[in-house]
């Protein structure tokens, strides 16, 4: 069970560390739903979530919005009708920090509240 969901993001500026590949492929069990996607040349964590409907689909949305203001960390959220795409990545370093995969970890987490 993975404990990232627990862990604080680091404030992130552009000199900070990419995780390796070697951090990428231990982080990556951790999450398992989440796929990595590079866009760009940028790589990212994405994640679909599905809903009932449209109204489910937005409220998830905002409850991912509010722990991106808690942690200051902020996804590109797709919000449709009865699925919402989430995807993280630091834009401070165009790619992925450890602060992603907690990210993530904690969306999960909003789907079991
Ligand atoms: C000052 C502020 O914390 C930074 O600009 C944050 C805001 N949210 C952020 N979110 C993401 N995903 N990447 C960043 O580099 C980033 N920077």
């Amino acid at each position: 069970m993975s404990d990232l969901d627990s862990m604080k993001c680091e404030a992130c500026h552009a000199d900070a560390p990419k995780v390796s590949d070697d951090e990428l492929a231990s982080l990556l069990r951790e999450i398992p739903d989440w796929t990595p996607v590079t866009k760009d040349g940028v790589m990212m964590l994405q994640r679909e979530y599905t809903f009932k409907n449209f109204k489910q689909a937005l409220a998830f949305t905002n409850r991912v919005g509010e722990i991106a203001e808690q942690e200051k960390h902020h996804p590109e959220l797709i919000t449709e009708w009865g699925k919402v795409t989430v995807t993280w990545w630091t834009h401070a370093i165009n790619g992925l920090h450890k602060n992603d995969f907690i990210m993530a970890a904690k969306t999960d987490t909003v789907l079991d509240a």
